[in-house]
C-alpha cells in the first residue's frame, strides 16, 4: 500500500517536489524556532573535546603494540611504508609516540572518551527531545548506557572503514606488482570504497533517527531523513575537501588551522544531522504541523489552505445548506473547524447563533467528555475540517496559542449566551 502510494507520488514528480520543498521549508521553520543551531554548536564543541582523549588513546594503542610486540610492529611498518616510505619506527620515535606515558595515558584516554561520549549524546538527546516532543521520559539507565557506548562504537566503525581502505590499497598494490589486469578490479574497488562508508553512515544515521527519539517516527520517515542526510553530506564533503585542502595548505594557520577545520566541519555535520532529524519529524507529523499552522492564524489563510490541499482534503467534509453536522445529544467523537461557509447553532428553546469561517465547534463536548448539547447545521454550503480526538489533542498539545484562542472563543460564547437574570452575589 505504502509502496503504491510512493510510486503514485513518483509518477507525478511536480507534486512530489512541491511536497518535498514544502516539508523542507517547514523543517527549516522548526529548525529555527527550536534553536537547533545552538545544539549543533554544543555537539561540535564536545566533539572537539573528545579529540584529545582520542589522540591519547591512539598513543596508548601504538605504545602498547610497538613496545610489546616488536614482530607485529615490524609488520605494521612494512605495510605502512608501502604507502609512504617516511613512515618508519624512527618517525614515531621522533613524535615521542613509543615513549608515551603508557597505560596511565591509555586509561585516562578511555575515561575521557567515555565522558565526551556522554556529553555528545546528552546534547543530541536534548535536541531530539525538542525535535520529537513526547510526554514520556526516557529510561535513565538506557539513556546513560546508550550514551556511553556511542562514541566508542563510532570510533570502532571508523577504524573498520580505515582497515577496509588500507586493505583495499594493499590488495591493489599486490595485484599491480603481480601484473594482474586491474581494469575490471579497480572500478569495483573504487566503488566499494565509496559505497561502504556512505552506506555505513546511512545505516548509523537511520538507526539514530529511528530509535533514539522517545516518540519513534517510524521506518519510512527515518529512511527519508537518513537519505537526505547522506546525499547532502556526500555533496558537501566533496566541496569541503577542496576548500579545506586550500586552508590546510596555507601554513600560516598551522595546527590551529586543522583544529578550526575539525570544528567547522563537525559543526556543519551536526547542523545537517539535526536539520534532517527535524525533516524526519515534519514527515512524521506533517498533518499535525499543517493543522497547527492553520489554527495559528486569526483568519483563514486561503493561500495556505490551497498549498496544503492534499493533507487538508483528508479531513475535509462538505455539508449542503440545512444539513445537520452535530445532533444535540450525540456523542463527542470529533471537533470541527469551518474552512468556508457558515453554520447555525440551534438550542431547543428556538434560540440560535452563527458559526463563521475560521471558527471551531464541537469542542465543548470534547473538552468536557460529554455529549453535544446543541444541534449544529449548515447555514449554507460549507467546508468543515473534521478532526478526531487524537488528531485534535495532538494539535492542541503543540500549540499554546490555539489553547488560548479556544479559551477566548469559549469565553466569548459564554458571554454572548449569558443571561444574568439573577444578579451574581
Ligand atoms: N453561542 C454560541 N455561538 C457559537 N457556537 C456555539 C455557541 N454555543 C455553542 N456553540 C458551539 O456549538 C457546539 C455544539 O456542540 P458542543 O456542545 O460540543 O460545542 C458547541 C460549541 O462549539
Amino acid at each position: 500500500m505504502r509502496f503504491r502510494r510512493f510510486f503514485k507520488e513518483l509518477s507525478n514528480p511536480e507534486k512530489y517536489f512541491l511536497d518535498f520543498f514544502q516539508k523542507i521549508s517547514l523543517a527549516y521553520n522548526f529548525f529555527n524556532r527550536n534553536e537547533l543551531r545552538n545544539h549543533a554548536a554544543a555537539c561540535a564543541y564536545y566533539m572537539l573535546l573528545s579529540l584529545i582523549p582520542l589522540v591519547l588513546l591512539l598513543l596508548y594503542i601504538f605504545d602498547t603494540f610497538l613496545n610489546r610486540y616488536p614482530a607485529f610492529s615490524d609488520d605494521i611498518f612494512t605495510v605502512l611504508s608501502m604507502f609512504n616510505e617516511k613512515i618508519t619506527p624512527e618517525m614515531f620515535e621522533k613524535f615521542g609516540i613509543s615513549k608515551a606515558a603508557g597505560s596511565a595515558i591509555g586509561i585516562f584516554g578511555i575515561f575521557n572518551l567515555l565522558f565526551s561520549s556522554r556529553l555528545i549524546l546528552g546534547s543530541i538527546q536534548r535536541a531530539f527531545s525538542i525535535i520529537f516532543p513526547a510526554e514520556k521520559k526516557r529510561n535513565f539507565l538506557l539513556e546513560n548506557a546508550i550514551s556511553l557506548g556511542i562514541l566508542p562504537a563510532a570510533f570502532i566503525l571508523v577504524l573498520l572503514i580505515g582497515v577496509f581502505n588500507s586493505t583495499k590499497d594493499i590488495i591493489y598494490k599486490y595485484l599491480e606488482l603481480n601484473n594482474i589486469n586491474l581494469e575490471i578490479i579497480q572500478p569495483l574497488f573504487n566503488a566499494a570504497a565509496l559505497i561502504l562508508p556512505a552506506s555505513t553512515g546511512f545505516v548509523i544515521v537511520y538507526f539514530i533517527y529511528r530509535y533514539l527519539p522517545v516518540r519513534k517516527p517510524g521506518t519510512g520517515n527515518a529512511l527519508k531523513g537518513a537519505l537526505l542526510f547522506m546525499v547532502i553530506f556526500a555533496g558537501s564533503r566533496s566541496v569541503a575537501v577542496v576548500v579545506f585542502k586550500h586552508i590546510a595548505g596555507n601554513t600560516a594557520y598551522g595546527l590551529l588551522g586543522s583544529l578550526i577545520i575539525v570544528l567547522i566541519w563537525s559543526y556543519f555535520v551536526f547542523l545537517l544531522f539535526l536539520f534532517c532529524a527535524q525533516y524526519v519529524f515534519v514527515n512524521f507529523r506533517s498533518d499535525i504541523l499543517i493543522l497547527n499552522r492553520l489554527f495559528s492564524d486569526d483568519d483563514i489563510n486561503t493561500r495556505f489552505v490551497q498549498m496544503n490541499k492534499k493533507v487538508l482534503e483528508k479531513y475535509t467534509q462538505t455539508f449542503e445548506a440545512d444539513e445537520v453536522i452535530i445532533e444535540s445529544g450525540s456523542g463527542a467523537d470529533n471537533v470541527y473547524y469551518v474552512i468556508s461557509g457558515g453554520l447555525e447553532v440551534l438550542d431547543p428553546d428556538g434560540g440560535s447563533a452563527y458559526i463563521k469561517t475560521g471558527e471551531m465547534f464541537g469542542e465543548v463536548a470534547h473538552l468536557m467528555c460529554e455529549p453535544h448539547r446543541l444541534t449544529v447545521k449548515a447555514a449554507e454550503r460549507s467546508e468543515v475540517l473534521v478532526l478526531d480526538r487524537e488528531v485534535f489533542d495532538n494539535v492542541l498539545r503543540g500549540n499554546a496559542d490555539l489553547a488560548k484562542r479556544i479559551m477566548e472563543l469559549l469565553c466569548r460564547r459564554l458571554r454572548d449566551s449569558q443571561d444574568l437574570k439573577e444578579p451574581v452575589v
